[in-house]
């Protein structure tokens, strides 16, 4: 579902004399349909830059990024908003949303725009809010001013809304109670289930030995000659 090869990446720093930092070299990886990848490596290896360049908010210098037929590194725009409409999911460790827009139409939202009638997004956003404990009372105000882990439940409910065939996971359990963790950890178990190619990162061990199936160690893609 998920197979990248050969990826390259240099960032350059525009504001110190357009010096070229690569940070990535030759990154495969391939991820199937029900299977979950846990990127691993130490702090600045590049997991998040890989997951960035998967769901092509950076662009990779060289080599293939297949998502469901799509090769997102040399996709046209329109194309990359198609693939992110319908096939590919990405749960960020932020949430950033529209100011006042309620938190059921927040969740709702990836839904209407795959065609879902609007009774039957808002149903199952409801259910999906409920079953992470975001009391009801909350659900018709705008999550900006919700708790950190709030937040990020919110953040999963909208990504899991939707049943993306490949979904990208950054961090999902990292500020949330062990009950919740526990529910977030069954929606991804669930997700496999059902199918879905998912990579993720997980500082949290013990969540990574549960939920996936390998780890590929970025390191191993770490320039070796620096520019
Ligand atoms: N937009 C950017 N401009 C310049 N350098 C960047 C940019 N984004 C990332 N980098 C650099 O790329 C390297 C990899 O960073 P990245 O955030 O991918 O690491 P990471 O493995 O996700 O780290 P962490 O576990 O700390 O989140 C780092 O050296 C970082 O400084």
């Amino acid at each position: 579902m998920i197979s990248i090869e050969n990826v390259s990446k240099s960032f350059v720093l525009h504001n110190q004399g357009a010096a070229r930092i690569p940070v990535m070299e030759g990154a495969t990886l391939a991820v199937a349909r029900g299977e979950c990848v846990a990127l691993v490596g130490a702090s600045g290896a590049g997991k998040s830059t890989l997951m960035r360049m998967i769901y092509g908010n950076y662009l990779a210098a060289a080599g293939r990024i297949m998502v469901g037929g799509v090769d997102v590194a040399q996709a046209a725009p329109r194309d990359i908003i198609e693939l992110r409409r319908h096939t590919l999911g990405f749960v960020s460790q932020f949430l950033r949303v529209v100011p006042r827009v309620p938190t059921l139409a927040v969740v709702a939202e990836p839904l209407l725009a795959v065609g879902t009638e609007r009774a039957v997004a808002e149903a199952r956003a409801a259910e999906l809010l409920a079953r992470l404990n975001i009391p009801e009372r909350l659900w018709l105000l705008s999550p900006t001013t919700f708790s950190g882990g709030e937040q990020q439940r919110v953040n999963i409910a909208r990504g899991f809304a939707h049943e993306y065939p490949a979904l990208l996971l950054d961090e999902p359990t990292a500020s949330l109670d062990p009950v919740n963790r526990e529910i977030v950890l069954e929606m991804i178990a669930g997700a496999k289930a059902r199918g879905a190619a998912i990579i993720g990162i997980f500082h949290d061990a013990e969540a990574r030995m549960r939920v996936a199936e390998r780890e590929v160690d970025v390191t191993a893609f770490t320039p070796r000659v620096a520019a």
